[in-house]
């Protein structure tokens, strides 16, 4: 696909990268109750985006729109370069949908499955035996293939699922939860295949509401929450949105403790542990400014660790229906 037709994104290095899914003001509402209230999403090429959301808060709407499986209701979306709207069947020639309305046919074996899905991309007989042998092989189906796929394991249908999505070599990936309900083992299967995705240059942009899958494997993630996207960034930015991020300086030195304690008021003190706690958002900017104040009162800690609130933390902040503040309000504190 040219580059050209593609809308471009700064990335977090500064240059400019395709963008594989942008959207402005995304819209849809169902009666008097607005799902996707104008968001703007912006996915670069070759990257994972997580989007995160409690339940019903509008996930598998905005898959399902960006899939073209409905419509908005408003907005303006380009997916792999085309228009949603106008160029729609060259939106569904670039992606592959993945997702709790799952294409398995139980009733068929799960090489049946994939040879359908060759049918369906009108790869020849040859050609779609070839592309199903190697896809079962890489996803670790190929003694089950005879069998029906009713008599999988949810592992091995999210399996079967994603290599019948990949028949048609998609460049864009929507997974719509692709590990919910699977055990931990079988998640961590689903990790490797999705980065091995993205190693091979797709773009992928899943839903989930396991907070260590995005943590894990997304270089963005936006949190939607009451229409809105609460915040974005990558799981370290968000994790700096959240109070609770503190340093801690540890000394082995009674009287260097000492001498940081009396300087640092406003540090929590652990006299027993010859510690002190600093509240702080775990910035450059901040610890460097703590690393100066050590330097110029030439107090050496022993240990300088930094604590930032985890995921988990995040998303319960910007969930909760009393909003968090924001960043700028919380270091101006
Ligand atoms: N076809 C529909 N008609 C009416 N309301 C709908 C329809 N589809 C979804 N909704 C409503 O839109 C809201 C968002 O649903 P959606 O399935 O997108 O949420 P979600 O974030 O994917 O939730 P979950 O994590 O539970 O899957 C919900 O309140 C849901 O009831």
């Amino acid at each position: 696909m040219p580059s050209s037709v593609m809308p471009m994104t700064n990335q977090t290095n500064g240059r400019p990268t395709a963008a594989a899914i942008s959207a402005v003001g995304l819209r849809k509402s169902y009666g008097d109750k607005t799902v996707l209230d104008g968001i703007d999403l912006h996915v670069p090429a070759g990257s994972v985006f997580a989007l995160l959301g409690p339940n019903g808060a509008g996930k598998t709407t905005a898959v399902k729109i960006l899939s073209t499986l409905i419509t908005a209701d408003g907005g303006q979306v380009r997916v792999g370069g085309h228009d949603l709207t106008t160029e729609a069947q060259a939106v569904r020639a670039a992606i592959g949908v993945t997702g709790q309305f799952s294409a398995v046919d139980g009733l068929i074996t799960g090489e049946e499955n994939m040879l359908l899905m060759a049918d369906l991309h009108h790869l020849s007989r040859q050609e779609g035996r070839r592309v199903a042998a190697e896809l079962l092989r890489r996803f670790d189906l190929t003694e089950a293939a005879k069998k029906p796929a009713s008599t999988y394991s949810g592992g091995m249908k999210r399996r079967l699922d994603i290599a019948m999505t990949l028949v048609g070599a998609p460049r864009i990936i929507f997974l719509d939860e692709p590990t919910t309900g699977l055990d931990p083992r079988s998640r961590h299967t689903m990790w490797g295949i999705i980065r091995e995705l993205v190693t091979g240059g797709v773009t992928v942009f899943l839903t989930t509401q396991y907070l260590e899958e995005a943590d894990q494997l997304a270089d963005r993630i936006a949190v939607l929450n009451g229409g809105k996207i609460a915040a974005e960034g990558t799981a370290e930015e968000l994790k700096r949105l959240i109070p609770g991020g503190h340093v801690r300086l540890r000394f082995t030195d009674p009287t260097a403790y000492r001498t940081a304690a009396a300087a640092l008021t406003g540090a929590a003190r652990d006299d027993e542990a010859l510690a002190l706690q600093l509240p702080s958002d775990g910035s450059q900017r901040e610890l460097r400014s703590v690393l100066d104040w050590l330097d110029s009162t030439g107090v050496e800690a022993d240990e300088l660790t930094v604590h930032t609130p985890d995921l988990d933390d995040v998303f319960f902040a910007l969930t909760a229906t009393t909003p968090v503040p924001a960043p700028s309000e919380e270091s101006a504190r």
